[in-house]
């Protein structure tokens, strides 16, 4: 359960002075996530979602975060608006961490996504790339290459108590990619983390996105190999490429790739696998036995990882070869 604040109801209601919601009825924690603490308010009003941000969230990146979601929302993405504190500031601080009143999103994430479902969400990632094209902040993103190795050295002695080999095996791929990572592809601002979990449906129907605390600005393919990554994967491992070429054709008939994106792709896919491995990896070596979340497995994604180096073009992802040559 990601929640690692708690908080007092005093605390929670002195909190809410500064906000215009009416009166608190009642609170819980949500039990999901991993990253911040989250708690859903029912109020005399809407219920609301309070998020409290964690480590890996910067306090001095939450004006892009939460700017990204009101300029997403003011054009027409559905995803949750930060409610403004009377003083007009977007956050505020409760129990000692940065936090902010977001609204609900109505929908359910979905737990066995089939290829209707990820085609859905080709199409509203590529929403959101178009519709970020005109935000006016900017973020880098610090999870890619370079932010890679700065993990990797927290994780790379203990490596091997994961699995046998992997200091090996990972340092050889962080020279590989950094060698050869691409840098002339369309860019802009990326979701960065849109996982079935970030994504919520009503029935078959897409019903807005969550969670833009990885937003930042890179690479728009990087982000489709994100999700081809958290969407395309059974759970014993296989690569489903009716559900690849469903997402690739959503994303494609709102923003079609270029050449030299399909080109890329199986080296973003690398790459995103490793950033995902990296992330888990070291949570699950520093995460105390009895810390209430859930540890995700970082060797779901070294899986991965291998399946995209021996992929050598996009058409093994499900993308087909009349796209390829009409770019
Ligand atoms: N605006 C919202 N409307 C409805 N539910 C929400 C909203 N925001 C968050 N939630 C609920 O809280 C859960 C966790 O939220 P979120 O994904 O933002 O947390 P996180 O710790 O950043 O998770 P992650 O592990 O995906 O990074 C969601 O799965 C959802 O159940
Ligand atoms: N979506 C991430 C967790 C949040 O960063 C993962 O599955 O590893």
């Amino acid at each position: 359960m990601a929640v690692y604040t708690d908080i007092t109801e005093d605390d929670l209601k002195q909190f809410l002075t500064e906000y215009d919601v009416g009166e608190l009825t009642s609170y819980k924690g949500i039990a999901e996530g991993v990253e911040n603490s989250n708690f859903l308010l029912h109020t005399t009003r809407d219920p609301l979602i309070l998020t409290l941000y964690e480590k890996r969230t910067d306090e001095r990146d939450l004006p892009f975060f939460l700017g990204l979601m009101q300029h997403l929302a003011a054009g027409g993405l559905s995803c949750p608006l930060p409610l403004p504190r009377n003083d007009g500031g977007l956050y505020g601080t409760l129990s000692g961490r940065p936090a902010a009143l977001i609204s609900f999103l109505e929908g359910m994430w979905l737990r066995k996504p089939e290829a209707k479902h990820c085609r859905e969400v080709g199409k509203a990632l590529a929403r959101m790339h178009l519709s970020g094209q005109d935000f006016e902040l900017t973020r880098p993103n610090s999870l890619s290459v370079e932010g890679w190795k700065t993990l990797w050295e927290k994780s790379a002695a203990r490596a091997d108590e994961v699995e046998t080999g992997l200091q090996e095996e990972i340092s050889s791929e962080l020279d590989h990619l950094g060698r050869n990572w691409p840098k002339d592809l369309a860019a802009g601002v990326i979701h960065a983390d849109l996982f079935q979990d970030n994504v919520f449906f009503l029935g078959d129907e897409l019903s807005g996105l969550i969670d833009f605390y990885f937003a930042c600005n890179d690479l728009l393919a990087y982000d489709v190999s994100i999700c081809l990554n958290a969407w395309c994967f059974e759970k014993d491992g296989a690569y489903n490429l009716t559900k690849g070429q469903a997402l690739i054709e959503g994303y494609q008939s709102v923003r079609p790739l270029d050449k030299a994106e399909i080109e890329a792709l199986p080296i973003l896919a690398r790459g995103s696998a490793l950033r995902f491995f990296l992330t888990r990896l070291y949570d699950w070596l520093t995460t105390p036995a009895g810390a209430l979340v859930v540890k995700k497995d970082p060797l779901e994604y070294l899986r991965k990882l291998r399946f995209h180096r021996q992929i050598t073009s996009a058409t093994e992802y499900g993308l087909v070869e009349e796209r390829l040559s009409a770019s």
